[in-house]
């Protein structure tokens, strides 16, 4: 289950490309890897499409948290769904039809995601939240890897925690960008459980370590908050 333990998803982003093959092998401690599609066009940047998903997912035994940070994703989940994808994040922000979408994913047999951007308030989950199996909160403003943790966003994995208190249901939180060992904790601590982290695993040279540093951080945050 998604929802259960301190889950540690390396964005391959952070990668080297000239040898993803090795880096993936170098992140085999992790719980998923972290696959961010950028269109031009929904944020200022591009990434990578279902040809190179197919080409990770070949070299890796992890489940694939793929983060589509796309324009109209109604057309790109399908693409994403029959390259291999285990879970997919939309954002909530281009969806015209969000529980549509969602249902989609999961009549694939995926695991249905929304992220939110950092303006955009927990309440706007109100009418989908009990058909999610995580929401993915950016703890930055989505489109390019290494950036700072917007501080405010403990306090707004908090409230999301209570929105899901109220209905009923517990998704996995996912938090995005600035993740360290130094904010672990405390977002943990707040409800957040899966750890996406670019640059934080794939800077140092041992990603192993930095692997095991972030789970243990986040495992106080797990600790502290029962
Ligand atoms: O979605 C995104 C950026 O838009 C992320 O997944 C980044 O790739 C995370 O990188 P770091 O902030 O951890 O370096
Ligand atoms: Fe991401």
């Amino acid at each position: 289950m998604l929802n259960e333990d301190v889950l540690i998803a390396p964005s391959v982003l952070s990668a080297d490309f000239t040898k993803l093959g090795a880096e993936l092998d170098a992140v085999r401690d992790a719980d998923l890897v972290h696959y961010d599609v950028m269109d031009g066009h929904f944020v200022p940047n591009l990434s990578y499409g279902t040809a190179i998903l197919k080409q990770v997912k070949a070299a890796t035994k992890l489940p694939l948290d793929v983060h589509l940070m796309v324009s109209n994703p109604e057309v790109q989940v399908p693409w994403f769904l029959e390259a291999g994808a285990d879970i997919i994040s939309f954002h909530l922000e281009a969806a015209t039809h969000a529980n549509r979408l969602c249902a989609q994913i999961r009549e694939a047999g995926a695991q249905a995601a929304v992220a939110l951007n950092p303006a955009t308030p927990v309440c706007l989950l109100d009418s989908v939240i009990e058909d999610v199996d995580l929401v993915l909160v950016m703890t930055v403003n989505p489109g390019f890897g290494g950036q700072s943790f917007i501080p405010n966003s403990v306090q707004k994995v908090r409230k999301l925690s209570e929105l899901c208190r109220e209905h009923g249901v517990s998704p996995a939180i996912e938090v995005d960008g600035g993740i360290g060992v130094g904010n672990a904790r405390d977002i943990v601590e707040a409800g957040a459980n899966v750890l996406v982290a670019g640059s934080s695993v794939f800077k140092p040279q041992d990603r192993a370590q930095a692997i095991a540093g972030l789970r243990a951080q986040g495992r106080l945050g797990l600790e502290a908050r029962r």
